[in-house]
């Protein structure tokens, strides 16, 4: 991996104050149909304020109707060094929205986001990739757009070269890459540059059981060295492991932000699930009776 800067001087931090995400939707458009039908189910599905600053693009002609998502309101967060937050919470809940706004892809209809210090975001092992140019052509090209200097753009391109392990298939274009391979590459130069603030969804960690060992011991040392951490899963186990902090959220907005295991005792218990032996001994008798109740 390529050495990691000197963070001392310049500590990350990350705040968002009264953040609000909108997605308008035109009649015909692309979305699947399980989150449409999630949206319509959770009631924030509704008509578009015309001329609203969440409008988005220019209306298609051709569209009938046009409807705006409430994917996220009155989010507030404020994380600094050695923060590890999980984000959890049922399906379009806003779990993968909030993620994209934290790392520049989304951009929110209100309220102010502040990052401080550099910021990687490991959404998708393919984002970002150009299927034309070769392995190692995109390896130098995410060099560059890191600003990395001649020594440090030669040990990342080593670096990717010796995780992948793609061979003679370095110097081929990605198209002719089978998936798995594609995703070696993709997760090997995502990996390579340690960030302060590290922002991961869970698909990330998806891969063939093989490479998941391989690249554990390479996201865990990522991970360990990013002074903040924001994770989204479904997975409560995943989300114990890695964080101490647990937002929650429902229907875009926090339902519970706080200490890891007591969120999760939270979540796991107000959505029928059971609590491993040694959480249910640590909870909270008076939450546990309410709702037992
Ligand atoms: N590209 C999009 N266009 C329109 N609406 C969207 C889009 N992406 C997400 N949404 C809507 O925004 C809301 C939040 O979705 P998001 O994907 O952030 O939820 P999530 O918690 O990550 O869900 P999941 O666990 O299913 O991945 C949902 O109502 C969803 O329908």
């Amino acid at each position: 991996m390529t050495p990691e800067p000197d963070f001392a001087a310049r500590p990350a931090f990350l705040r968002i104050e009264n953040l609000a995400l909108d997605f308008p939707i035109y009649h015909g458009g692309a979305r699947s149909l399980k989150k449409t039908m999630l949206s319509v189910a959770s009631g924030r599905l509704g008509p578009a304020r015309a001329g609203s600053a969440s409008s988005g693009p220019a209306a298609n002609p051709a569209a009938t109707s046009r409807v705006v998502v409430q994917a996220l309101r009155d989010i507030n967060l404020s994380l600094g060094p050695g923060d590890r937050l999980g984000i959890v919470g049922h399906n379009g809940a806003g779990k993968s929205s909030l993620l994209r706004v934290m790392a520049g892809i989304y951009e929110p209809v209100a309220g102010r986001i502040h990052v401080n210090g550099t910021l990687n975001a490991l959404l998708d092992p393919n984002l970002g990739m150009n299927m034309e140019l070769t392995g190692r052509e995109n390896i130098v090209l995410r060099g560059r757009y890191s600003a990395l200097g001649s020594v440090a753009m030669r040990q990342l391109e080593q670096d990717v070269e010796d995780f992948a392990a793609l061979g003679a298939f370095l110097d081929m274009p990605v198209r002719t890459y089978s998936a798995g391979m594609v995703v070696r590459l993709g997760f090997g130069m995502a990996t390579a540059i340690a960030p302060q603030v590290l922002l991961m969804d869970e698909w990330f960690m998806a891969g063939d059981s093989t490479f998941q060992g391989k690249a554990r011991a390479r996201l865990e040392s990522v991970v360990r060295g990013a002074e903040i951490l924001v994770l989204t899963s479904h997975s409560i186990p995943v989300v114990r492991q890695w964080c101490t902090r647990v937002l929650w959220l429902e229907g875009g907005r926090m339902r519970a932000d706080g200490p890891a295991d007591e969120v999760l005792d939270q979540y796991t218990l107000a959505t029928g699930g059971k609590l491993p032996p040694e959480r249910l001994a640590a909870a909270d008798p008076e939450l546990l009776a309410k709702l037992a109740g």
